[in-house]
C-alpha cells in the first residue's frame, strides 16, 4: 500500500531523514517507535506532504504521490491523519467534526455551503458508532473529554473512507485505560476495514500489545524493522541511545513535538471555512 523509497528531509543544513526505505501493506497496523526528534513525525508528514520532502519517492495504492494541487487533492483523500492534541473544531458539534472528513469527496459547491448529503451524514454516523460515541453526535465537541475528543477524531478519519491512517502520538495526551481504547479503534480500521495504519508512539509496551510490525527510527534512520516480540533489550538500545529513562516509554508523560504545526495549518481550507461560518 505504502513504498517509500531513498527519503530524505533536510531543513536547511540539518538532514532529519536519511534515505528512508519502507513497505507497509494493505490493512496492516504499523507502530514506529523512537526517541523525541528521531524523525517519526516527519516521516509521516512527509507521507501526507504536510512537509515536502527533499528526496525520494513515495507511493500510495501503487500511485506516486506529488506535492502539487493535484497530488495534494489525492493525498488528502487517500491519508487520513490523526494527531496529538484532536484537531478537532471545539465549537462545531460532534457529527458536524466527522462530516469534515467527508469534505474531500464533495464537490466544492457542497462542501463550501456545507450541504451534506443524506448518504455523507448516514455515513458520519455509522462511523460515530464505530467509536461508540453516536450519543454524543449534537453536543458541542469542546464538552467531551480528552479521550472521547481523540474518538471523534478516529471518526473523522473513518469518514474520509481512507486508504491510510496516519496517527501521530495519538495517545500521548492520554491516560493507559483510554489509550487502549483508542488504539483499539485504529487497530479494528486496520483490521476490518483493510486500512493500513502508521501509528508514532512513545511507549514500548503498547507498541509490543498492539503492532503488526514495528520500525525503529533513530537520527532519522530506519534502524530497526521486525515484530513486536523481537524487541529485545539490544534493539531498544538501537532505537533509544540515550535510553528509556528520558521519557519516551512514559505513558503519561507526553513529549511536545517540535514540528507541532499551527491547527490551522494542517486543516483543510474547507474545514476552516466551516469552522469560521
Ligand atoms: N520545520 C522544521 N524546521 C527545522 N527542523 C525541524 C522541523 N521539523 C522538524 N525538525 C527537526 O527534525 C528532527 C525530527 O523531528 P520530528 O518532529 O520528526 O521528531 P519526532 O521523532 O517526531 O519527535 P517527537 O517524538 O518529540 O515528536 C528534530 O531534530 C526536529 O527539531
Amino acid at each position: 500500500m505504502i513504498e517509500i523509497r531513498g527519503l530524505c528531509k533536510r531543513y536547511g543544513d540539518f538532514t532529519a531523514l536519511h534515505r528512508v526505505d519502507l513497505t507497509v501493506g494493505k490493512g496492516e497496523f504499523v507502530v514506529i517507535l523512537g526517541a523525541s526528534g528521531a524523525g517519526k513525525s516527519t516521516l509521516l508528514r512527509c507521507i501526507n506532504h504536510l512537509a515536502e520532502p527533499s528526496e525520494g519517492e513515495i507511493h500510495v495504492d501503487g500511485e506516486r504521490s506529488r506535492g502539487d494541487r493535484a497530488g495534494l487533492r489525492k493525498v488528502r483523500r487517500d491519508v487520513a491523519m490523526i494527531f496529538q492534541h484532536y484537531n478537532v473544531v471545539p465549537r462545531l458539534s460532534v457529527l458536524k467534526n466527522v462530516l469534515t472528513g467527508r469534505l474531500g469527496s464533495m464537490p466544492a459547491i457542497a462542501s463550501w455551503f456545507q450541504i451534506f448529503p443524506a448518504k455523507d451524514i448516514a455515513i458520519a454516523r455509522e462511523c460515530l458508532r464505530r467509536v461508540e460515541l453516536d450519543h454524543k453526535s449534537d453536543l458541542r465537541t469542546d464538552t467531551l473529554s480528552g479521550g472521547q475528543k481523540q474518538r471523534v477524531g478516529i471518526a473523522r478519519a473513518l469518514a474520509q473512507q481512507p486508504k491510510v491512517i496516519l496517527a501521530d502520538e495519538p495517545v500521548a495526551s492520554l491516560d493507559p485505560k483510554t489509550s487502549r481504547k483508542v488504539l483499539n479503534y485504529l487497530k479494528q480500521a486496520s483490521s476490518e476495514a483493510g486500512i493500513t495504519v502508521i501509528c508514532n508512539l512513545h511507549q514500548v509496551d503498547y507498541a509490543r500489545e498492539f503492532a503488526q510490525r514495528v520500525i525503529g527510527v533513530a537520527g532519522g534512520r530506519v534502524v530497526f524493522e521486525g515484530r513486536p516480540d523481537e524487541l529485545t533489550e539490544e534493539v531498544l538500545q538501537r532505537i533509544y541511545p540515550g535510553g528509556l529513562e528520558d521519557g519516551p516509554i512514559e505513558p503519561t508523560a507526553p513529549a511536545a513535538s517540535p514540528v507541532a504545526a499551527p491547527v490551522a495549518a494542517v486543516r483543510p481550507a474547507q474545514q476552516l471555512a466551516l469552522e469560521q461560518s
